[in-house]
C-alpha cells in the first residue's frame, strides 16, 4: 500500500504544482493517472517512486519492490549496441540477483524469449515495451509503474500490450499504476482512475470518468 497525505510539491522557485493531494494505492489496484499536459502526472509518479520528495505532506510505502517501466527509449540510446539479454542481465546485476534463470522466465512470461539476441535499438516499439516490462519483472515487483506505455506504439501493438499488463495485475497480483493519455485503454483496463486537475487529485471509477469528462463518442467507443 502507498498512502500520500496532504502532499504539496513545487519545483525549485516554482509555484505549487501539486496541492493538498491525497492518494491511496491499495494492493491489487490498476490505477490510470490522467490529466492534461503539464498537470503533474509524471511528477506524481516520481514522488511515488521516491525520486522526488514532497515540499510537505506524508508519504508511506509498504510495497516490497516498486519497478518502473519508462516511456519508450526514454532512458535508452537506441544506437547503443546492447542486446535484449544484456539489458536484462545488467538489471539483474544491479538488483544483486544471482539466479540467471529469472531472465529467461521473465522473457518467456512476456513472450519475447526469441528476441534475446536482438539489438534493443532494432526492435519495434511494441517489442521494446514488452522487453522493458520483462526487465522490470526481474525484481519480482509487487508494484509496477508505467509512464504512458502506448507512446510510439501502433494500435495493433497496443492491443497486444494492454492484455499483458492486465494479466500481470489480475493473475500475478501485481499492483499497476500507469500515466495514461490513451483514455480508451485507461477506461478499459483500470479499476480506478486518478484525475489531476489544478494540482488536486481525485479518484473515480472508469464509468464515472466517462460520465463526467469524456464525450459521448469516446464513451461509446470504450464500450464500458
Ligand atoms: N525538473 C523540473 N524542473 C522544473 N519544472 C519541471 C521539472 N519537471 C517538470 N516540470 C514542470 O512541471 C509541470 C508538470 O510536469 P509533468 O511532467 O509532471 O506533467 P505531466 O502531467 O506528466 O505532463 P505531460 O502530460 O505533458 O507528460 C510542467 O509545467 C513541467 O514543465
Amino acid at each position: 500500500m502507498i498512502s500520500l497525505q496532504h502532499i504539496y510539491f513545487a519545483y525549485e522557485r516554482g509555484p505549487y504544482l501539486l496541492k493538498d493531494l491525497d492518494m491511496v494505492i491499495e494492493n491489487g489496484d490498476y490505477i490510470s493517472v490522467v490529466g492534461e499536459n503539464g498537470s503533474g502526472k509524471s511528477t506524481l509518479i516520481k514522488l511515488i517512486l521516491g525520486l522526488l520528495s514532497p515540499s510537505s505532506g506524508k508519504a508511506v510505502n509498504t510495497f516490497h519492490h516498486c519497478a518502473y517501466v519508462p516511456q519508450r527509449f526514454e532512458t535508452l540510446n537506441s544506437q547503443f549496441p546492447i542486446t535484449v539479454y544484456e539489458v536484462l542481465n545488467c538489471y539483474r546485476k544491479v538488483l544483486h540477483i544471482k539466479d540467471k534463470k529469472l531472465i529467461w522466465e521473465c522473457l518467456e512470461q512476456m513472450k519475447v524469449a526469441d528476441l534475446k539476441d536482438r539489438l534493443i535499438g532494432n526492435l519495434s516499439g511494441g517489442q521494446c515495451q514488452k522487453v522493458m516490462i520483462a526487465r522490470a519483472l526481474i525484481g519480482n515487483p509487487d508494484l509496477l509503474i508505467f509512464d504512458e506505455p502506448s507512446t510510439g506504439i501502433d494500435v495493433k501493438s497496443q492491443m497486444e500490450l494492454y492484455p499483458f499488463i492486465r494479466q500481470l495485475n489480475q493473475k500475478k497480483n501485481i499492483t499497476v499504476v500507469t500515466v495514461e493519455h490513451n483514455l480508451k485503454f485507461a477506461i478499459h483496463n483500470s479499476t480506478k482512475m486518478f484525475h489531476i486537475v489544478g494540482g488536486h487529485g481525485h479518484f473515480c471509477s472508469p464509468a464515472d470518468y466517462i460520465r463526467e469528462y469524456v464525450s459521448d463518442t469516446i464513451g461509446r467507443e470504450a464500450d464500458v
